[in-house]
């Protein structure tokens, strides 16, 4: 018979198969619904979008008109090419030296279990909290949060939550500093195009499809290279510059079975990238530049951005969360991560994206944060893991956390 611990527990999360782009979401929930119910949490499902369900779970406060507390976490996973890692993707195959491997070991189911086995342990204890504590497990974050905390975030069953406070996932740290994220950049999708007249692969002519589209992919590189070049130089981090990176090219005259005939010189052609700008950066000044140079009309050349965000919130301000006395969660939840013996980096953007940015634009206070210190960061990519001891020690300091900010007195009614 197989045990059932802290860590068993993870590796059953770790293995439902949640990658997209066919996230299994009924199992997880599932399991998810029955660990609540262990632990006498109330649960409740809402499908704002059918078979994409958000599943909420409840810790009621002996005060529950105060502002209550969320800790939020996303139930996919991006995909992974199974034949390139060492252990199978969704095996949760523990080494002997405690290393699980998993697609969303990282990223983020990590806190997905953390938050139910610090809250198992707290009622252990016969802890009980003055907050309503409130934990919720979103779909679709990583293909945008559309059909996931978007719509949540926007509905009434939300904004009856009364959230006076929330954390959602971070990131993991090399060193041994705990990392805490107060903005997130936001994602816009590039896609430029070209289009040409076509002509004979032995000709040399200008305004071809592909010619204007390799000269926009020269300036683009260059300015990638010149944002990149001041986090080389040390003048600011990853997260603080514009980053616009290649994701597709699409061009060729090709017939349905993949032939591409060679000597044609294609009438359209096209570039995907992915850019993210931190929270302070100009839109419309990214806009132009995407108009006139990187895309200008006078080269044939057209343009689509999917904006994934929003830059600033209700209220016209960049979306990002206090990190210093004004905010008396920050001082709760800083006190509470050093209470376990863990010391916290300087506040940091996250350079890549999260739900987050949906219950900051509400004007809701939230620190991202996923406690994994030692740790590669390796979110997305091959042979993701996290070690056991890691994966533990976190739990004990959500049970510091979760405690401190659900015994946090004063009203807070007013938008910080
Ligand atoms: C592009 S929306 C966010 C999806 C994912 N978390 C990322 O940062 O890429
Ligand atoms: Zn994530
Ligand atoms: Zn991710």
């Amino acid at each position: 018979e197989q045990e059932d611990t802290p860590i068993t527990r993870f590796q059953q999360y770790l293995r439902f198969k949640t990658a997209h782009p066919n996230p299994n979401y009924t199992a997880p929930v599932t399991f998810l619904v029955d660990q609540a119910r262990s632990i006498n949490l109330t649960t409740r499902t809402i499908e704002f979008v059918s078979g994409k369900p958000v599943l909420l779970l409840t810790w009621l406060g002996s005060n529950p008109k105060l502002p209550s507390i969320l800790f939020s976490s996303h139930l996919d996973s991006v995909p992974a090419e199974a034949e390139k890692w060492i252990h199978p993707p969704f095996s949760a195959h523990r080494t002997d030296d405690g290393h699980i491997y998993a697609r969303g070991a990282q990223d983020d189911k990590c806190i997905g279990v953390q938050y139910l086995e610090s809250i198992r342990n707290l009622k252990s204890r016969g802890f009980s909290p003055l907050r309503t504590v409130h934990i919720s497990y979103v779909p679709e974050e990583e293909i945008g949060g559309f059909d996931g905390m978007e719509k949540f975030a926007a509905s009434s069953d939300f904004a009856e939550l009364n959230v006076g406070f929330a954390m959602d996932e971070g990131q993991a740290s090399p060193g041994d500093e705990f990392r805490v994220f107060f903005a997130d950049r936001t994602p816009w999708e590039l896609v430029i195009r070209a289009e040409g007249l076509p002509g004979h692969g032995a000709k040399l002519y200008d305004n071809g499809a592909m010619e204007n589209l390799m000269k926009s992919v020269e300036l683009i590189s260059k300015f990638r290279e010149t944002q990149f070049d001041f986090v080389k130089a040390g003048k600011a981090a990853n997260s603080e510059v514009i980053s616009v990176n290649p994701v597709y090219l699409k061009a060729g005259t090709f017939s349905k079975d993949g032939f591409v005939q060679m000597n044609m010189q294609p009438s359209e052609a096209e570039a995907g990238y992915d850019l993210r700008l931190p929270p302070m950066a100009d839109p419309d000044l990214m806009k132009k530049r995407i108009a006139e140079e990187w895309a200008p009309s006078v080269r044939n050349m057209t343009f689509r951005i999917k904006e994934k965000g929003k830059l600033r919130d209700y209220l016209g301000r960049p979306i990002m969360t206090p990190t210093n006395d004004s905010n008396p969660w920050w001082s709760i939840f800083k006190q509470a991560v050093e209470a376990t013996g863990g010391k916290l980096a300087k506040p940091e953007i996250l350079a890549s994206t999260t739900d987050a940015r949906y219950i900051r634009g509400l004007g809701i206070p939230l620190l991202g944060f996923s406690p994994m210190i030692n740790t590669p960061i390796l979110l997305h990519d091959h042979n993701e893991f996290l070690k056991d001891t890691v994966f533990l020690k976190g739990i004990e300091v959500y049970e510091s956390v979760i405690s401190a900010l659900s015994s946090f007195e004063a009203e807070t009614d007013q938008v910080i």
